[in-house]
């Protein structure tokens, strides 16, 4: 199995939310007590080179950037010590959201399938190696908007760290090879229309080690 390929796999795709301290301050959510999770289908991925389309019927329409966390190995309930076994390593993720089909679930308790899960709701960069990344502690992740910065952050904002939310999984799924885990938003997701062109990154003690580039349509 070439794991740089794993969106090609049609494996799971599991979202955490809520998962920034900044962003929850910012949305006025309370700190969750444990990861909030969703999933999004496999036919949300796009890749480089496709375009991101508004889903008929969004009015607001929102980007999140994300770490994206590519599991090489499989497992079930897996210690937070051997969680990092598991990881193939990353890629730089957008989860572009329905904010109003959103507000309107939450309003009514309803899932969120419908705001997450649309086609292109996934765009996803390149594979990169785990060793690329030695310290996940403090990655800078960061999204513009037409050169306009809107997030820049660290993954040491998270509240549940990597291991953690690994570990937290596999007490439910069993995690395989080729799944993707997208670990939260930091600050700054709002919106982004229709003509607009998002690029977004990620980097390591100051070295970029990813970028991406879509545009909305
Ligand atoms: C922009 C991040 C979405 C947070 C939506 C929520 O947790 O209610
Ligand atoms: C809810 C969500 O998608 C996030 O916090 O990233
Ligand atoms: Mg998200």
């Amino acid at each position: 199995m070439d794991i740089s390929k794993f969106r090609q796999f049609g494996k799971k795709i599991i979202c955490i939310g809520r998962n920034y301290k900044a962003l929850a301050a910012e949305q006025g959510n309370p700190i969750p007590k444990s990861p909030i999770v969703f999933f999004k289908p496999t036919t949300s991925y796009i890749t480089p080179g496709d375009d991101i389309k508004i889903p008929p019927g969004c009015k607001e329409f929102f980007h999140e950037v994300e770490l994206g966390v590519v599991i090489g190995s499989g497992g079930k309930n897996v210690s937070e010590d051997e969680a990092m076994d598991l990881v193939a390593g990353y890629s730089c993720c957008l989860d572009m959201t329905c904010w109003d089909f959103q507000c309107a679930a939450k309003a009514d308790g309803q899932p969120w399938a419908l705001a997450k899960g649309f086609d292109t709701a996934c765009p996803v960069g390149d594979f990169i190696s785990k060793d690329k990344v030695k310290d996940l502690s403090d990655v800078r992740i960061w999204l513009k908007i037409d050169g306009t910065t809107k997030q820049d952050s660290s993954t040491s904002d998270m509240i549940f760290t990597v291991p953690k939310i690994i570990s937290y999984l596999s007490q439910y799924f069993t995690l395989e090879p080729g799944d993707l885990i997208l670990t939260g938003s930091p600050a700054g997701a709002g919106p982004v229309a229709s003509g607009e062109t998002i690029e977004a990154g990620l980097e390591v003690n100051g070295e970029t080690v990813s970028t991406i580039k879509y545009p909305v349509k």
